[in-house]
């Protein structure tokens, strides 16, 4: 079957697309990708995929534009729709899956004017706009914090859940900032990295490209030993050393977490859309699979707070909540519900 997979502008939409056209090539399935010329879409397939084919289309985000940029946008959105509507033709595609993001609008609703089955993968515990909006027109809206999805879980690579285990006690304490890094995570490490020095507690930190040569040159300061990163391939690796995560609450780095069974300190990154990666950590909280805390609250000292817990039950629950092939259920989902 062909499928077309639409939506980005971000990596925690991109890598959506690569885990479903990857699953699709697993199951015998062709995919074609349609997204945006701006954002990161291009710097994902536009050189290397496993798509057949890859578009690039003219589109800027619609919804926080004024005036005439609005206007602008809008007209992008209607002559990309009719492009899309004609690569759907062109591709004889029979189901297209929505990644969200505004680069997702023109196939999505194209798929919808040719009456061509549309799937939805949202990633937050609140909804993107563009995802409500076509929500009422989806075979399918997929989402791993809904009890009532067709599929549960969220798409986390094998890695994962391959090198995962119980945690106990703290030995290792990984900082994580999100793909971009974070200041608040970066300054918060470094205020307890002596004491966790002193205490015999290693430390991992992913500090981002933008304060990578400060954070390196204060623990140097310091006299810390820490495993300083700006940006790493290693994740899965790095995550399984770790027995305790500080970490924003952006969608993927929080389901891997849960995957490798790593409790977490949540700090979300408090200007994400309709303050969503809050949201995502209360989903963790509520299900007593870890912590949240708002970036000003006294972050130090909860931190060393932490340091004396049993980690074992979080541990097991967050991976008792995680499920594995979670791409490849959706494919096969899609297929069914396409053939039946
Ligand atoms: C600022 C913002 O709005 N971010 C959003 C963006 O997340 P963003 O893409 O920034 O963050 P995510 O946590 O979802 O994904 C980051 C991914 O990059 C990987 N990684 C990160 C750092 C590194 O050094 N190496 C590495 O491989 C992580 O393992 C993870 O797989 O999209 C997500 C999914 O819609 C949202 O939940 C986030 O809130």
């Amino acid at each position: 079957m062909k499928f077309c997979i639409t939506g980005g502008g971000t990596g925690g939409h991109l890598m959506i697309a690569e885990a479903l056209v990857e699953a699709a090539a697993n199951e015998g399935h062709e995919a074609i990708f349609i997204g945006s010329k701006s954002g990161q879409d291009r710097k994902y397939f536009e050189d290397h995929s496993t798509f057949s084919h890859v578009y690039f289309l003219e589109t800027t985000g619609v919804v926080n534009q004024k005036g005439l940029k609005k206007i602008k946008a809008l007209w992008l959105v209607l002559k990309a729709f009719f492009a899309s509507r004609a690569i759907l033709k062109q591709h004889k595609i029979a189901a297209v899956y929505s990644v969200g993001g505004f680069s997702a609008a023109p196939a999505s609703f194209a798929a919808i004017s040719r009456g061509i089955p549309l799937f939805i993968h949202e990633q937050n515990v609140v909804e993107g706009r563009l995802n409500s909006l076509l929500k009422p027109f989806a075979a399918r809206f997929i989402s791993a914090y809904d009890e009532n999805s067709a599929i549960k879980g969220y798409p986390v690579k094998e890695e994962f859940f391959e090198r995962a285990r119980v945690r106990e006690k703290i030995k290792t304490v990984i900082f994580l900032g999100g793909s971009q890094g974070a200041k608040a995570i970066n300054d918060l490490a470094l205020s307890v990295a002596s004491e966790l020095q002193s205490r015999g507690v290693k430390i991992i930190h992913q500090a981002g490209e933008r304060d990578y040569d400060r954070v390196k040159q204060k623990y140097e300061e310091l006299g810390v030993e820490a495993e300083l990163y700006a940006f790493t391939k290693e994740m899965p690796s790095l995550m399984s050393k770790a027995d305790l995560a500080i970490s924003r609450s952006g969608a993927s780095t929080l389901w891997e977490l849960c995957a490798n069974g790593v409790p977490a300190l949540f700090i979300p990154f408090p200007h994400a859309a309709s303050d969503h990666q809050y949201h995502n950590a209360r989903f963790i909280v509520q299900n007593e699979m870890g912590w949240c805390e708002r970036e000003d609250e006294g972050l130090r000292e909860k931190l060393l707070l932490l340091l004396d817990e049993d980690l074992s039950k979080k541990s097991s629950a967050l991976m008792e909540h995680s499920s594995r092939d979670v791409a490849k259920m959706m494919i096969l989902d899609a297929y069914r519900v396409v053939n039946d």
